[in-house]
């Protein structure tokens, strides 16, 4: 019989201003406070959340093609499908992957943050400091199962996993290369780098913008498991089945004592943050480096 469970979906979610929801991406959301939904198979569509075979951990696949960039929509539903687990007892665990072949995410959206105005600057990071908090301070136990190319801001939703493991393919690349864009990684990409790789390591690999093939990113310690392709995925749920093992409350006091202080680091200077966002962006040279580098981008097929 098919397994199913009432998640409650809280009111305020609904109400954040960054969350411009579309109700035709998101069918499962009614802004009346909660919802009935199968566990069989949720999410929306650009997320899709799928209870795995092991009680109590679910598989959320990213599926914005071609490359998962991480637009205001993806960041908006990731956000949902997150809380809405959490809300959900049952669930302990999550395995993050994609659904784009090759590619785990390209990173933010550039077409976000290149040529637009400046109440749209705010609102797009609002939602990228949001993604960063949630996923960095979620209570859940999260593994990435990352199966394909994972550059910059898809790195840094790796690094808020409790676990990488990586497709041992040469052709994939994992790192902060935001750099070579000529953008800075913000204090609190930093942050979260440093607390996975040391200072040194990320000292050097931010400012050369480096991005470590798997077998680089498994030494420096960026991913800590290597697989074939094929097995990524299974690899991830079979770490998840190791921790699980560990009470849940002392795993979570102990995961919150370690991040913390890290997040407040943020939380503490969010609209601080957003204001130097926006006029970084802001700025001509700016703007002129993304967009060539955007056109190198586009024109890479022709
Ligand atoms: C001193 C002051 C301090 C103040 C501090 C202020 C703080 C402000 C700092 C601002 C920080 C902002 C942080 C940004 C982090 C980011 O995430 S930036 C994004 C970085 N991402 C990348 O560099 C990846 C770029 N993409 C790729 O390398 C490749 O696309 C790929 C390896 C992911 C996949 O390659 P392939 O399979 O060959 O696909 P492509 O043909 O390259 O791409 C297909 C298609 O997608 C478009 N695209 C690719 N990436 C993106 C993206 N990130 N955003 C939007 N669009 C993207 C690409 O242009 C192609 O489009 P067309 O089909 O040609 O239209």
């Amino acid at each position: 019989m098919a397994l199913t469970a009432v998640v409650r979906i809280p009111t305020r979610a609904l109400l954040r201003p960054w969350a411009r929801l579309r109700d035709s991406a998101l069918g499962w959301m009614e802004p009346v406070g909660g919802v009935e939904v199968s566990t069989q198979r949720f999410g929306s569509q650009r997320v899709l959340v799928e209870p795995a075979s092991a009680a109590g951990v679910a598989v959320m696949t990213f599926k914005n093609p071609p490359v998962n960039s991480l637009s205001l929509e993806l960041l908006t539903e990731l956000v949902i499908n997150l809380e809405k687990l959490e809300n959900d007892k049952t669930f302990r665990g999550v395995v993050l992957t994609s659904d784009c072949p090759g590619i785990f995410s390209a990173g933010l959206d550039l077409t976000e943050i290149c040529g637009r105005n400046p109440a749209h600057y705010a609102e797009y990071w609002k939602a990228v400091q949001e993604m960063w908090l949630r996923l960095y301070l979620s209570n859940l136990m999260l593994v990435a199962a990352i199966n394909g190319a994972c550059p910059a801001g898809g790195c840094l939703m790796s690094l808020t996993c409790d676990y990488r493991v990586m497709a041992d393919n040469p052709k994939y690349a994992i790192g902060l290369n935001e750099t070579l864009l000529g953008i800075v990684a913000p204090f609190w990409f930093k942050d979260t780098l440093v607390n996975t790789i040391g200072h040194r390591a990320s000292e050097r690999a931010l400012q050369l913008g480096l991005l470590f093939p798997p077998t680089e990113a498994l030494q420096v310690g960026m991913v800590d498991r290597l697989v074939p392709e094929d097995q990524v995925q299974s690899t991830a749920l079979s770490v998840l089945a190791q921790w699980m093992a560990i009470p849940d409350h002392a795993r979570q006091l102990t995961k919150n004592m370690m991040r913390k202080p890290t997040a407040d680091g943020l939380l503490k200077k969010r609209d601080e943050d957003i204001q130097n966002f926006v006029s970084f962006i802001s700025r001509d040279s700016i703007q002129k480096s993304l967009q060539m580098y955007l056109a190198k981008l586009r024109q890479k097929k022709g």
